[in-house]
């Protein structure tokens, strides 16, 4: 999922992908050798897309602090809204909304430090996405990690190849994908409970 890069490959990267963006500026006819804005274009767009639109490709996953489940807590927790910030596969557009999460913890599981939600959620938003793999990366990584009873992860994002051009949607209109797993998949009961939390946690209609 992520190779991580050192420092001397991260700047040759950059160096070469900053010398594909002249080039494609030379074929859109945008003078960035003359014009002072756009000047400097090729290596800042190069520099965006290797170390923050795709750094979760070059970056090793977060570092997950294990806890024991001491007291054996075997009920619902949901986290977020988490936010969301990624980058649309097809035609390179920013996704952007909120991630909820819910964890039903084995009792004599582990559970995870509460921010590593977010720094997962982050991990995977950083690189070039369609939604319905998003929620399942992120479900799947944590599932591997802490073998929970169940799990569900529900996005509310923003597309902005859809708003921005193309159709011209609404800014208000946003996609909702949700991944379940374990026992969060088979019992309509904790479906319901990780909704009405996410409602709860969104102050809205997630
Ligand atoms: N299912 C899904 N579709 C997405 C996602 N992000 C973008 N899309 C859609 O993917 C499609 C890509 O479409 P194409 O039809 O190949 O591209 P296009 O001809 O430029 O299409 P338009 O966007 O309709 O102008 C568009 O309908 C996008 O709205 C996503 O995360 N999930």
């Amino acid at each position: 999922m992520s190779t991580p890069l050192d420092a001397v490959e991260e700047k040759a990267m950059i160096a070469a992908a900053a010398r594909k963006i002249e080039e494609l500026l030379d074929v859109l006819r945008i003078d960035h050798r003359n014009d002072h804005n756009t000047r400097d274009t090729p290596h800042r767009v190069a520099k965006m897309l290797v170390k923050e639109l795709l750094r979760g490709r070059f970056a090793p996953a977060p570092k997950i602090t294990e806890f024991d489940n001491a007291e054996g807590f075997d009920h619902l927790i949901v986290t977020g809204p988490i936010t969301v910030r990624s980058t649309c596969a097809h035609h390179l557009m920013p996704i952007y909304g909120e991630a909820f999460i819910g964890i039903l913890p084995a009792a004599d599981g582990k559970i995870i430090g509460l921010s590593k939600y977010d720094r997962i959620v982050d991990h995977f938003g950083a690189r070039f996405q369609i939604q319905e793999e998003l929620v399942k990366q992120i479900g799947s990584f944590i599932v591997d990690m802490t073998k929970p009873r169940g799990l569900a992860v529900r996005i509310s994002a923003v597309h902005m190849c859809k708003t921005h051009r193309g159709v011209h949607a609404s800014h208000d209109s946003r996609m909702v994908s949700t991944a379940y797993f374990g026992e969060l998949q088979r019992s309509a009961e904790l479906k319901n409970e990780f909704l009405r939390e996410c409602q709860v946690l969104a102050g809205r209609s997630a």
